[in-house]
């Protein structure tokens, strides 16, 4: 059987319901064949923010150019700033065999589902509205009108839960790992089987 390529995983979810927490715990963990796509932003770096590590800081003038060029899988506007994701990283990794992990809000993930019918989308929800609140506050990286408007786009944003294929609570750090670990392998179980079921009837004589 030939080599699967690698799967794309788009992770989303509110800001402040721990995406960013989740995704490093996850790629702390030995043996995982992921691949994080490091996204392109014009919004400031926070402090400890590392440039081309975090993000790939951007000036508007800049990525308006990767727009124009089709150097983007998706982006969006968010909260006044751009972000995006850069192509080239994300289908050289999966020709690899290497999963990318996205990190993204739900209208870039929109625009990856039109685009990547096969990628694999997870929701991440936080336990409640008032709980992610005190995490927005808890990080204490925005202002207080940031953190406005941030919650108030998490109420768009978990409108969307039921398009994605699956949804997993952030109750504890730990339990959600485990669940996106096993969602990723079934996923490569399934579309395992089903290439092999693939090949197989092709090999019939009819
Ligand atoms: N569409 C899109 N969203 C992104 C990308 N990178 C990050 N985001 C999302 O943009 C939102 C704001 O990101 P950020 O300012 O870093 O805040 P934080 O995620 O709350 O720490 C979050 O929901 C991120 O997941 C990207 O490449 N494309
Ligand atoms: N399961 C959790 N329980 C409690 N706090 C959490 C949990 N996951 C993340 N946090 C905290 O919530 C805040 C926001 O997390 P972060 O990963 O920055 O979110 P996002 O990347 O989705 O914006 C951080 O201060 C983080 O430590």
């Amino acid at each position: 059987m030939r080599n699967q390529r690698g799967l794309l995983i788009v992770l989303s979810g509110p800001s402040g319901v721990g995406k960013g927490t989740v995704r490093k715990e996850l790629f702390s963990q030995p043996d995982t064949n992921y691949e994080y796509s490091i996204s392109m932003t014009t919004r400031s770096p926070r402090e400890g923010e590392v440039d081309e590590v975090d993000y790939f800081f951007k000036t508007k003038s800049e990525f308006e150019g990767l727009i124009e060029e089709d150097q983007l899988l998706e982006y969006a506007e968010f909260v006044g700033n751009y972000y995006g994701t850069p192509l080239a990283y994300v289908n050289k990794m999966r020709d690899a065999g290497r999963d990318v992990f996205l990190e993204i809000e739900v209208q870039g993930a929109a625009q990856v589902r039109s685009k990547v019918p096969d990628g694999l989308f997870i929701f991440l929800a936080p336990p409640s509205l008032s709980e992610l609140e005190e995490r927005l506050v808890g990080r204490g990286t925005e202002s207080d009108e940031v953190i406005a408007s941030r919650l108030q786009a998490a109420r768009q944003e978990l409108e969307m839960m039921n398009l994605y294929d699956y949804v997993v609570e952030n109750d504890e750090v730990e339990n959600a790992c485990d669940r996106i670990n096993a969602i990723i392998i079934a996923e490569h179980c399934k579309r395992e089987r089903v290439e092999k079921r693939y090949f197989d009837m092709l090999k019939e004589n009819v």
